[in-house]
């Protein structure tokens, strides 16, 4: 038995979206991420695993028990056991944050003072909720839900509408949510640079359906397509009869070499190249550059070349990947 067991499951929406039939497993304590474009169906996927909507073929097992589909079998949202964030939380007004808790705390005193440690609330307790910002209403609605000590959480779109310092805030926050409460998590994000570094794996969603599954690694290095490819960054394609030293035969089937941009590294001796164009990104530069009549992005350090300057590049084999 899994911890959570979605089996196909589908879901129609409005008139033209299809959720096609799912099938895949949790075990207990792994961080699962849900990514893909907009209107994919990711969030659809959340809601009917919190018990919010309902599939229509399949059926989805939290720890051994099928849940209830709503409102056939039940007529209130949710199920025990899951906690679901979602992206439009609401925090009742003219009570203080202590107070919102407090009505909602199934723990003990020392375990609710440890989420609020960890969900970095302790100092605004005695805050009215209309006087918070944005990011901290967040991490109170999300403690608000660890005090009911859900084994499974739900977070949909947690870092939209943050800035850069709230989002790595609510980063540390939802690593120390796993790592020191034991809470499993699947989180949704249209934005898959934010799932790599939290999740163990990854569901990538196209169009109602599962393109690829796995670890942040296979997808960021081993991408099904140009579609995961281009999810999680910028990457080159070279044609197959691409005649530069170095690359590995093709394999039958595939008809290009992917290589990300930072996987080109400018060496003394390897393919030359020209410089057409660099951009500052602060911790790094991009670069046009020209080899036979290709044209790559390149990243590299800032300062490493300038335009119009003649380069060498190289790429190991082992961040080379065939599509
Ligand atoms: N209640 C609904 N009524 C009609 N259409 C819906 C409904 N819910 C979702 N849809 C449609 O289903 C599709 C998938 O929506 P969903 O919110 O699951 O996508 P998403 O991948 O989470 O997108 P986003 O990243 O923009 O939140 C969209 O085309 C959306 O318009």
């Amino acid at each position: 038995m899994n911890f959570l067991e979605v089996s196909g499951v589908s879901k129609k929406a409005g008139k033209t979206f299809e959720l096609e039939p799912l099938s895949f497993d949790l075990p207990r304590f792994r961080k699962l991420a849900i990514a893909g474009e907009t209107g994919s169906g990711k969030s659809t996927l959340l809601k009917m695993i919190a018990g919010w909507i309902s599939s229509d073929t399949g059926e989805i097992r939290f720890e051994g028990t099928r849940l209830k589909k709503i409102p056939d079998e039940k007529l209130i949202p949710g199920h025990p056991g899951i906690a679901y964030l979602s992206q439009h939380f609401e925090l009742a007004n003219f009570l203080t944050v202590e107070q919102v808790l407090s009505y909602a705390n199934e723990l003990s005193e020392a375990e609710a003072a440890t989420v609020y440690e960890i969900c970095r609330i302790d100092h605004l307790l005695e805050r009215r909720t209309d006087q918070l910002s944005g990011g901290e209403k967040q991490r109170i609605a999300l403690a608000r839900l660890l005090v009911n000590a859900p084994r499974l959480l739900l977070l949909d779109e947690p870092f939209s509408n943050l800035d850069m310092i709230h989002k790595n805030l609510l980063k540390t926050v939802l690593h120390d949510v796993g790592e020191q409460l034991g809470i499993t998590g699947i989180l949704v994000s249209h934005d898959p640079q934010d799932t790599l570094s939290w999740a163990d794996e990854l569901i990538v969603l196209r169009a109602g359906a599962i393109v690829q599954q796995g670890t942040p690694q296979q997808l960021f290095h081993q991408p099904a397509d140009t579609y995961v490819a281009g999810l999680f960054g910028k990457y080159n394609l070279l044609p197959v009869h691409t005649a530069l030293p170095g690359l590995p035969p093709a394999q039958e089937t595939k008809t290009h070499y992917m290589i990300r941009p930072v996987h080109l590294k400018i060496t003394g001796d390897g393919w030359p190249a020209i410089v057409q164009q660099v951009r500052f990104f602060g911790n790094y530069e991009e670069l046009d550059i020209t080899t036979g009549d290709l044209q790559l992005l390149v990243h590299c350090d800032t300062g490493t070349a300038r335009k119009g300057d003649t380069i060498r590049l190289s790429a190991s084999p082992n961040n080379i990947w065939q599509l």
